[in-house]
């Protein structure tokens, strides 16, 4: 755990920055690659460390992956050619790669542990674990199969149909991978729409799947045959950046080629609820997936009330839009956010004692926050909680705060944006 110093205060970013691939469509890419039959070739993978944990799940199950920087090949003969891993599987801080893979482990004929760091271990796995016991799993861990460390022994699992309580595209996934490798059709209704990725590619991978409103249903038993994926960059990395603009007088940047998935722009949406002018132009179309440019300057914003359908769309960007809050004019109120509690840390707790460690006045609520508006924010020696997007909130706080901050255990930042601080460095052209 490293610290580091940060003293740019009031530096403009200007320029274009090229984000890197996006974290969900990089794991997702890594699964449907290992399960499916023949050689898929990965473009701009995100080499953050959740991915490469994704990478090396697969491995430890025979599948062969040769990853060079942002470019990665899996050569795999399909899910049955999986073989029982010698060792526990190591999750280290990725909720996305234990959720999924839980699905894909419940339904393959062989046992395998499943353990994780601290954080890991403190998030609930029975949101994905009960569904799946329902369709035949056996899952047993620690306090009655809720956390890390899991031992599964894979079944032969039955279709579902399921209405997930949480809005959470991690469950909606794990359900469906589950569902491939059961008999019959799987069914996930939800009560929001979360992220698509998942349905998405399972189209680029040739399976029967169908998407009707809220309800998604996946055929069992097929196979997946390999291709090739474009992951576009990430629009929860852009969104540090986005924010950066918005807050530091001068500024303008153009963030390329992101992705702009609906399911994934609420923080557009809720920058343009406070105030903002976007220009957002979409230029292309790839797996199922829109990729564009988003280009924002300094503006004044004005709080408001974020709640609702929107959450979902924007559940990673919340850290980020809170520090956005404390510069608008007025209060901003950020409800139905609960599921924020669940993720590499508290993130109603985490986010406000960061925040107030810079002197700001915000409090938590049970489902999200009031952060009081037009404020003054002093640098001060911060911690990240060990959480990527609470440490990267941290490095653009300081862009607007007086005087020197200092960040501590950085290296959290690696999990989704290994590149960060080059690409921040850049845009201040320092
Ligand atoms: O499916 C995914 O790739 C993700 C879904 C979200 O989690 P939940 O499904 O738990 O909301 C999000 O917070 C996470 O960063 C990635
Ligand atoms: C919550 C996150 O990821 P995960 O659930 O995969 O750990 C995140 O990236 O902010």
């Amino acid at each position: 755990m490293s610290d580091m110093t940060l003293n740019k205060t009031n530096h403009p970013l200007s320029g274009e920055c090229f984000v890197p691939g996006d974290k969900s469509i990089s794991h997702r890419a890594v699964f449907f690659g290992a399960l499916a039959k023949g050689r898929t070739e990965i473009k701009n993978f995100l080499t953050g460390d959740d991915c490469l944990t994704t990478i090396a799940a697969f491995e430890s199950m025979g599948v062969r992956i040769t990853q060079s920087g942002e470019q990665v090949i899996i050569d795999s003969e399909g899910y049955q050619s999986f073989k029982e891993p010698l060792q526990p599987i190591d999750l280290g801080n990725s909720g996305t790669t234990a959720r999924l893979i839980l699905g894909v482990l419940s339904g393959l004929p062989f046992h395998t542990t499943l353990y994780g760091d601290d954080s890991l271990t403190q998030r609930p796995m029975d949101r994905v674990a009960i569904p799946l016991r329902e369709m035949g799993a056996k899952i047993d861990g620690r306090e009655k199969g809720k956390f890390l460390p899991l031992a599964i022994r894979g079944q032969q699992l039955s279709a579902i149909t399921f209405t997930p309580e949480v809005k959470s595209a991690q469950v909606k996934s794990g359900v469906l991978l589950g569902g491939l490798l059961a008999e019959g059709t799987t069914t996930v209704i939800e009560s929001t729409k979360t992220r698509d990725h998942t349905e998405n590619m399972f189209k680029a991978f040739g399976a029967d799947v169908k998407v009707d409103g809220l309800a998604v249903s996946i055929e069992g038993r097929q196979h997946l045959t390999g291709t090739k994926i474009q992951v576009p960059r990430d629009i929860s990395s852009a969104a540090f950046f986005i924010v950066a603009a918005l807050l530091v007088p001068g500024s303008c940047v153009t963030l390329k080629d992101v992705g702009l998935n609906p399911t994934r722009t609420g923080i557009l949406d809720a920058v343009k609820l406070m105030g903002a002018k976007l220009d957002i132009k979409e230029t292309k179309h790839i797996g199922g997936e829109v990729i564009g440019d988003v280009t924002v300057s300094y503006q004044e914003l004005t709080g408001a009330v974020i709640e609702g359908d929107i959450i979902p769309r924007m559940i990673d960007e919340i850290p980020i839009l809170a520090l956005l809050a404390t510069k608008a004019n007025g209060q901003t109120i950020i409800k139905d956010a609960e599921e924020l509690r669940f993720k590499e840390t508290d993130r109603i707790e985490s986010v406000v004692a960061t925040l107030r460690q810079f002197g700001c006045q915000l409090k938590p609520t049970p489902d999200g926050m009031i952060i009081e508006g037009d404020q003054t924010l002093t640098g001060a020696k911060v911690d990240s909680f060990g959480d990527h997007r609470i440490g990267m909130m941290i490095a653009i706080a300081s862009l607007i705060a007086t005087g020197e901050t200092t960040l501590t255990d950085k290296e959290a930042i690696n999990v989704s944006y290994p590149t960060f601080f080059e690409h921040l460095e850049a845009l201040i052209h320092i």
